[in-house]
């Protein structure tokens, strides 16, 4: 290699593991390429990754706690170097709030599909996993989008848990981070719809994860604040409340155990780290997945709008970027390598911008219905209103005076 700087575009974390399984090179094709993307990938030196990586058990694991560390706010606010770069990450990376009319703009004539993340996204980042509830603003919101635009709920939770949070029987569901895929479920029943689920590309996997699961218990008791859950295609080992001094023997815990599952893989979230199936199949899948069951796999008139914080979004956000189609959008209020074209700071955010959507829909389509019936008036036709074809249907028209 005869760059200077490399792109890097998995964690440490993640490329520590990697090259604990395969012992390849960590410069892989993927990682020395810098996308055809504006911005959004920070570069460090070559040396400073080699000293960082060094190929034995000790600095490997110093690695792991750098990556740790790295994924946790406070850290990134200490580093001056991101801080400094913020407004120009902003211009790469602009308010979707401050871009609303370009955005609307773009997706004219085109039906736009919503994928929501949940944890940062519709919900606060809260230290307790289990109590990370949206509020009933965002309810409500959420509620009166799925009127409008087909949405999915895009979670690396176990799918019933986020519906437990959620509770809206009318969406689709992506749980296990894409591995467990359900429709809307009829007539508000969640739990009875079992004919609804579409997807679970995972499910040779239920039994080995289980064991992985009551091991990894075992083996975390003895860090104080480390929790596992069970995310039933995947699991969770949180360690936001574990003290930094412990990170390192917690990393070392999953890893001994990892190493006996090489059908498993660890990827990084904030202050968690995720295990998973080695199977093709991430957030990005289950988005184009999504896409075709709704109809739209080869359409052109399609244009999904991803919202999500956390790395695992990144896949999502990417399979946009290469199908040029719609556009993702980071939640977070500092600097992030992303492969999303817009930001928002934070689940308030979140809901203006699901707000302004709503709204701007819903007078786009009254103003559709008020020229639809402005043109029946004049031309004489009120009483063959109902032999027309439908341009708006009797729901579209129902929503335009909620
Ligand atoms: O894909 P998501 O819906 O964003 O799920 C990713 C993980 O979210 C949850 O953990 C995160 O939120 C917790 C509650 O705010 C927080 O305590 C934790 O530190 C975050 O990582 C969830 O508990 C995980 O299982 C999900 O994989």
């Amino acid at each position: 290699m005869t760059k200077k700087n490399v792109l890097v575009k998995e964690s440490g974390l993640e490329m520590a593991i990697n090259m604990a399984v395969s012992n390849s090179s960590i410069f892989t094709t993927a990682a020395q390429k810098p996308p055809s993307v504006p911005g959004g990938y920070i570069t460090i030196s070559r040396k400073k990754l080699l000293q960082n990586l060094e190929i034995n058990g000790g600095t490997r694991i110093n690695s792991w706690v750098d990556s740790m560390r790295a994924s946790s706010p406070t850290h990134h606010k200490a580093s001056h170097s991101l801080a400094d770069d913020h407004s120009s990450w902003m211009l790469q990376h602009p308010s979707a709030l401050d871009m609303f009319e370009q955005i609307t703009k773009a997706s004219k004539g085109k039906q736009i599909v919503m994928f929501l993340d949940y944890d940062g996204t519709l919900s606060p980042i809260v230290e307790d996993p289990d109590r990370a509830f949206m509020s009933d603003a965002m309810r409500a919101t959420v509620r009166k989008l799925a009127r409008y635009f087909p949405t999915a709920i895009v979670s690396g939770r176990c799918r019933d848990k986020v519906y437990s949070f959620v509770r809206l029987a009318e969406l689709y569901y992506a749980g296990s981070h894409g591995m467990d895929i359900k429709g809307p479920s009829k007539g508000s029943n969640y739990a009875k719809s079992a004919q609804s689920v579409l997807c679970q590309p995972a499910s040779e996997f239920l039994p080995m994860i289980d064991e992985v699961y009551q091991i990894l218990l075992e083996k975390t008791k003895s860090t104080p604040g480390a929790k596992v859950e069970n995310n039933k295609f995947c699991l969770s080992v949180h360690f936001r409340c574990v003290e930094e001094k412990r990170w390192s023997e917690l990393a070392q815990q999953v890893r001994s155990v990892l190493k006996e599952y090489p059908k498993l893989r660890l990827t990084q979230g904030r202050k968690v780290l995720e295990i998973r199936p080695t199977i093709k199949w991430d957030k990005g899948k289950a988005l184009e997945f999504l896409l075709e069951s709704l109809g739209y796999a080869n359409c052109a008139d399609v244009f999904p709008v991803y919202i999500g914080d956390d790395r695992t979004d990144e896949d999502a956000f990417k399979v946009l970027r290469d199908r040029g189609q719609g556009f993702g959008i980071l939640v977070s209020k500092i600097p992030k390598e992303t492969n999303a074209a817009y930001s928002l700071q934070e689940p308030s955010e979140v809901m203006d911008f699901l707000r302004r959507l709503v709204e701007w829909k819903r007078l786009s389509l009254r103003r559709q219905f008020r020229m639809l019936r402005r043109a029946v008036l004049d031309d004489g036709l009120l009483t063959k209103l109902d032999k027309a074809e439908p341009i708006i249907t009797v729901q579209d028209a129902e929503m335009t005076c909620a």
